[in-house]
């Protein structure tokens, strides 16, 4: 049976380092960290991590708000917000909550973001900068995926690391944080149109799966004794439930468990060091600190 790797107590940890460092900034004479947020439109799940991540920014010390906008907005007007908050001194750090609706290109207003207020890391600049191994942001759930590795004391140098998607918030900036020096893991990315997956995934030391499809790796996919980390967060149905669903993973937890040496749980792994990654972003924003994880 695999250890568990307790995303929540990890988290804990990271947030309350973030506090004492806000304390100390504010100590210092400096004003808190401020993020803004940018929702648009009302998608659930979108404003339920929203309300996550302001929740825990204001534990922390970090102020924020969210600024709601109608779905019906104009790629335009959420330009000009993006402007103003750029040349807001008293901003830090400016999230956009993605998706963002179908009328808006997501790859246009990510851009308009100023890569030092860019705390999610998805500006190109920072998407650069992170693939040629430079100080600047790092998307906050690959960093999260690091930081549940190192404080597990699970050794990257020379492994053979797997992961299941390309996408660019998660699956390409982790490929390429997992080859810096230090990290020095040996990297393969597989995605939906891979051949073969199951020989792939097999041949993991570390196996991170970041695909969108619940419990969608099952234990013949995973070596004996492998660490395998789970960045799905998929809502099944579930009446028996109080909020009629559930949350489950893109691994098939428990028949995984039995092989794995570690293992993230969903909930309560990758999830909460998201959040706890932004925050600590977003204090190296306010410091003018370009931070590498
Ligand atoms: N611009 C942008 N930045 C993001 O970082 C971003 C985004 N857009 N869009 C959506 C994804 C998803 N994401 C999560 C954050 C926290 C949990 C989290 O805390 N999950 C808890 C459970 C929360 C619950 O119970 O609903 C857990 O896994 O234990 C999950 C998912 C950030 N995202």
């Amino acid at each position: 049976m695999a250890q568990i790797i307790d995303g929540r107590a990890i988290a804990a940890q990271v947030r309350a380092e973030v506090k004492a460092a806000v304390e100390a900034w504010v100590q210092a004479g400096h004003r808190p960290p401020y993020l803004a947020v940018i929702l648009v439109g009302d998608n659930p799940a979108s404003a339920s991590y929203v309300r996550g991540k302001t929740r825990a920014a204001a534990e922390v010390g970090i102020a924020s708000d969210t600024l709601h906008f109608d779905p019906s907005i104009s790629e335009a007007a959420l330009l000009a917000e993006i402007a103003r908050l750029n040349a807001d001194e008293n901003v830090d750090g400016i999230l956009v909550q993605l998706p963002l609706p179908d009328h808006i290109n997501p790859s246009r207003v990510l851009n308009a973001i100023r890569p030092d207020k860019d705390v999610d890391g998805f500006h190109p600049v920072n998407a650069g900068r992170l693939l040629l191994g430079e100080p600047g942001f790092v998307p906050a759930t690959p960093a999260g995926i690091l930081e549940l590795l190192r404080r597990s004391g699970i050794e990257t140098t020379g492994k053979h690391a797997v992961v299941v998607g390309r996408s660019n918030i998660v699956g390409r900036p982790l490929a390429a944080l997992l080859l810096h020096r230090g990290i020095d893991a040996t990297v393969t990315v597989c995605h939906s149109r891979t051949r073969n997956l199951a020989a792939l995934t097999r041949a993991a030391d570390i196996l991170v799966a970041a695909i969108g499809r619940p419990r969608y790796i099952t234990a013949d996919m995973v070596r004996e004794g492998a660490v395998v980390i789970d960045v799905g967060i998929n809502r099944v149905d579930d009446p028996g439930h109080p909020r009629g669903y559930r949350l489950v993973g893109d691994v098939d937890f428990e028949a995984v468990a039995d092989k794995a040496s570690w293992i993230t749980p969903v909930p309560g792994g990758v999830g909460p060091m998201t959040i706890a990654l932004l925050l600590r972003n977003t204090l190296h924003a306010a410091q003018r600190r370009y931070p590498y994880p």
